[in-house]
């Protein structure tokens, strides 16, 4: 670890660390300190893998020369985070002998940690997963908590498990090679920590939009460690979103209905988050909860970054609201959605009526 890395502990029964640092992926010591025993497997997609594998592959070689090391990779895009390739990535783990104490390594975005995630809780009830977060997205939400899951086409993330990882490894230089549109879709479920319980961060944010879209180490460093701090505040205490853990999926409720709805083809997910903060902001506008301001203040901090602030045009209101019935905090008693009471505050609201919901998305 050099003087430059960052460290966020996660509590709990399972407990772990963030460590957030340039070069990371090559410090050998620090990835093997995760392992059990003598196998590693490297889950990566068709764009991370040429980049950064062989790296990961060399440092966890040079620090421990008796490993085992075997890979799988899957094509990039949130296309790919199915059941079909979920069954793929267990053949290949089950394909290099993988016994209880491997450890999988997701090198990637969200779509290899989730599915990487979920195959290691499922291979043999459950092997470490250590996370290598390579985009901005999931350097500050999807390596940390637990969640891990596949899509199907009647919504997203409907097939998972809480799996929590061994560790934590976000080598902040992968940022360099990430396309400015990931970096922003990233910048947007960081915008979400600021809305739900950090207000002054929504005005660091807006202070350091340019040095952020800039990557800019040092702003991108602070964004990264103080999105994290609230992302492992948050799950040491619901560790399996029975409370306040739903409070981090502000926005999602219609986010996810609109990614279902394009097929995860369209918006990608912090890009529909965006979308889906805004329409989430003006429900509680409609619910006489917060104010056009409020709403006018995080749409204009979206749009900063390059972000989608309205629901793409041709989407069918039936249809979205037929995935929200199937969200996983819906309830038999109806829609619940994360409303925002404004800057910094925001609360579950189960029975919200469709029609509200419905003049929304008609607004
Ligand atoms: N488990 C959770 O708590 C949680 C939280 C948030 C989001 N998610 C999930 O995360 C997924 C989205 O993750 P994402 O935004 O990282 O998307 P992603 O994994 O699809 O990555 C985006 C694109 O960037 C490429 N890429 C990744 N790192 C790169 C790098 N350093 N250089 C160049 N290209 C790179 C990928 O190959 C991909 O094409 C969604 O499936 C979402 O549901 C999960
Ligand atoms: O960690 C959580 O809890 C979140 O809700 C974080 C979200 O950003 C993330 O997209 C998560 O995968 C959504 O979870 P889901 O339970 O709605 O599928
Ligand atoms: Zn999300």
């Amino acid at each position: 670890m050099s003087r430059n890395d960052r460290v966020v502990a996660v509590a709990g029964t399972t407990p772990y660390d963030i460590t957030i640092g340039p070069g990371l992926l090559d410090d050998g010591a620090l990835l093997a300190s995760t392992l059990r025993g003598r196998d590693a497997f490297v889950i990566s997609d068709d764009s991370v893998a040429p980049l950064y594998r062989q790296r990961v592959v060399e440092a966890l070689r040079d620090a421990r020369a008796d490993l085992r090391v075997g890979h799988w990779t899957m094509p990039a895009g949130e296309a790919s985070k199915t059941l079909a390739s979920f069954g793929s990535a267990i053949e290949a783990i089950a394909g290099a002998g993988a016994r209880r104490d491997a450890t999988v390594f997701a090198l990637g975005g969200g779509v290899v940690g989730d599915l990487a995630g979920f195959a290691a809780a499922a291979w043999m009830r459950g092997i470490d997963c250590v996370q290598l977060p390579t985009t901005l997205l999931a350097m500050v939400d999807s390596s940390v908590g637990g969640k891990t899951a596949v899509d199907l086409p009647q919504g997203k993330n409907l097939v998972g498990a809480f799996h929590p990882p061994r560790a934590v490894i976000a080598d902040t230089a992968t940022l360099r090679t990430l396309p400015a549109r990931e970096l922003r879709a990233g910048l947007a479920e960081v915008v979400k920590y600021g809305a739900i319980v950090d207000a002054p961060f929504l005005d660091w944010l807006d202070a350091h939009a340019e040095a952020l879209l800039a990557m800019d180490d040092d702003a991108l460093a602070e964004a990264i460690a103080r999105s994290c701090a609230h992302k492992a505040a948050i799950v040491e205490r619901d560790p399996f979103e029975h409370g306040e853990r739903a409070l981090l999926n502000f926005g999602h409720t219609f986010g996810h209905a609109i990614e279902t709805e394009q097929g995860y083809g369209g918006l990608n997910h912090g890009e529909a988050v965006a979308v889906g903060m805004v329409l989430a902001a003006r429900l509680s506008e409609r619910l006489c909860l917060s104010s056009p301001a409020e709403t006018a203040r995080l749409r204009g901090l979206l749009q900063r970054f390059g972000l989608p602030v309205d629901a793409p045009t041709g989407l069918d209101a039936d249809a979205l609201i037929a995935h929200m019935r199937l969200d996983k905090k819906a309830q038999a008693s109806g829609l619940r959605f994360i409303v925002w009471d404004g800057a910094g505050r925001a609360r579950v609201l189960a029975g919200v009526p469709e029609d509200a919901v419905r003049d929304v998305l008609a607004s």
